[in-house]
Order: structure tokens, then C-alpha cells, then sequence
């Protein structure tokens, strides 16, 4: 019975397992890794997927909220694809166009950001400190709650990891940056594991941790309404309105917003939001 469901998993959805919960005998609610987390990228699997106007609606336990998330990283594997949630391939993309729009802020003079430090914020293994932030910066910092996964920075990063000066293991949510440190704080695919009261204060926290010229940069999935919740790895996507709308809180205003292209068509979009 067992074998003949997961063939018709496999049929109907291309997986080797179903996620947990959904009906199937307990021999086959292995977590698979590229399912569970694959989900969270993308809109076409909705197991566990919760959609409501706001936050508030979604979240009901805030301590379990975050507990919840933190025990779904632990179990994610150190690796490029465990940070992409199983699209370790868009990986280049991702890198390439952050790198183009984030290069258009840097230089020196007036209205310029500078290049002497960046900090990475939920930084997993250091995909973005190694390809965009280590060849821009003479310095990077990293911020991560996944303390295997700051472990594992140490290697991946290689050589020039030496010029990561500080690897913080903190949730965002209690966060205090260095104040005046950065030119550029980096905050991509993590801001869903923040609750909006969390994150408005986070953003203010990190206005406090910019140099002159300084940058938010905000890069993640946006939901095409409302908040969306996914319940496997405790996390929530907002929708436009509502992300400006908390930057807004925060004191921050949008200088530039883009649109990432050439992901694949079953993700959620992404946005780069650059903030001062
Ligand atoms: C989707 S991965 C993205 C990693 C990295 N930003 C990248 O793009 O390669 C999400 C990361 O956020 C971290 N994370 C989850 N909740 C967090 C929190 N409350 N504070 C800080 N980091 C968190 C996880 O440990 C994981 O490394």
C-alpha cells in the first residue's frame, strides 16, 4: 500500500515523499528535504499554507513562531541547496543581479556608499558573503540563528573568509548592530521569519548600524496578496503593500525597487528594495 502511494506521489506531484500531515500513512511522512522546503518557494505547492490579510491573523504564537523556524533550520543541510530550499541552480542569477543593483550605490562622494564593511543578515552558510559581499567589501560581517550553519561559513567561505571579522549567532529579532559599522546591511530571505512588530524594529536597529551613504538592501518572495503563512518552516511571505508599509514604520524610505528576472515561473517573485 505504502510503495503503490508514493508511485502515485511521485506521479502526481514529481516528489518521492508527501509532507508531513497530509492523510498518508506514517511510513511515508518522511520529510523529505527537497519537498518540505521547496515548498516554501513556491506558489504552486500549498500544503500548509495558510493566506490572510495580516500578520496578526497568522501567527497566533509568537514563541512558537520563532522555536518552530529555528528547529526547521537545524534540520536543513549546510549547503548551498539547503539555503535555496532545493533551488540551489538560481543561485548565479540571484548573485549576478544583486551584484548589478547593488553596484550602482557604491562609490565615493557625495550620496555614495562606501565599501569598507557589510553585514549579512540571516546569513545561513555565507552564499552571499562569498559571491557578492566578500568581492565588493573589505569587510563582511554575518548574522545567522543556525549555529551549524556559521560552523560551516567557516570552510565554504575558504581563504578570503578571513575578512569576515564577525559571526554573530542571533536571531534577527534580538539583533543589535554596531552602530555607524556598515555601508551596506543585506537582509535577504529572512525577513518571513521576523513578525511585523519584530521587523519594524529590526529595520529601525539597522538605520542605527549604517555609515554615512549607508544601505538597507531588502531582497525576498513577495505574495501576491495579503500574508501568507507556511506552517512547515514557520515563516510568513507579505505582499508589497505590506512590506512598504512596515519600511515606512521603520523611518526608511525606498531609493530603488526591482523586480528579480529569469527565476523560475513556479517561484514566488522576488524584490530587491534598497533602503536608506
Ligand atoms: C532561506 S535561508 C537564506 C540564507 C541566505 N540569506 C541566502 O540567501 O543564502 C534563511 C536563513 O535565515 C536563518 N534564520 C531563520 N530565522 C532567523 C532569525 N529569526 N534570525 C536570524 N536568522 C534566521 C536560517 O538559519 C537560514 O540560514
Amino acid at each position: 500500500m505504502a510503495q503503490v502511494t508514493a508511485q502515485v506521489w511521485k506521479l502526481l506531484w514529481g516528489e518521492e515523499t508527501p509532507p508531513p500531515g497530509c492523510g498518508l500513512p506514517e511510513v511515508l511522512r518522511i520529510t523529505s528535504f527537497s519537498h518540505a522546503s521547496r515548498r516554501r518557494w513556491s506558489r504552486t505547492f500549498s500544503w500548509g499554507v495558510k493566506s490572510h490579510a495580516r500578520m496578526g491573523d497568522v501567527v497566533e504564537d509568537e514563541v512558537q513562531f520563532y522555536t518552530k523556524a529555528e528547529r526547521y533550520w537545524q534540520e536543513v543541510p549546510p549547503t548551498v541547496d539547503g539555503m535555496l530550499g532545493g533551488y540551489g541552480s538560481i543561485s548565479t542569477i540571484d548573485i549576478n543581479s544583486s551584484k548589478k543593483f547593488l553596484k550602482r550605490f557604491l562609490g565615493e562622494g557625495q550620496g555614495k556608499t562606501g565599501t569598507s564593511c557589510a553585514l549579512d543578515c540571516g546569513a545561513g552558510i555565507g552564499r552571499i558573503t562569498k559571491r557578492l559581499l566578500l568581492p565588493l567589501f573589505r569587510a563582511v560581517d554575518m548574522v545567522d540563528v543556525t549555529p551549524e550553519f556559521l560552523e560551516k561559513a567557516r570552510a565554504y567561505l575558504g581563504e578570503e573568509g578571513k575578512r569576515v571579522d564577525n559571526y554573530y549567532c542571533c536571531g534577527l529579532q534580538d539583533f543589535q548592530p554596531q552602530p555607524g559599522r556598515y555601508d551596506v546591511i543585506w537582509i535577504q530571505w529572512v525577513i518571513g521569519h521576523l513578525t511585523d512588530e519584530h521587523l519594524v524594529g529590526f529595520l529601525r536597529r539597522c538605520r542605527g548600524g549604517l555609515r554615512p551613504g549607508g544601505l538597507i538592501v531588502v531582497k525576498d518572495n513577495v505574495a501576491h496578496e495579503g500574508v501568507i503563512l507556511d506552517e512547515v518552516d514557520s515563516s510568513v511571505c507579505r505582499d508589497l503593500p505590506t512590506l512598504r508599509g512596515l519600511i515606512q514604520r521603520a523611518g526608511l524610505q525606498v531609493l530603488r525597487e526591482e523586480r528579480q528576472e529569469n527565476f523560475p515561473k513556479d517561484i514566488y517573485p522576488v524584490q530587491t528594495l534598497a533602503l536608506r
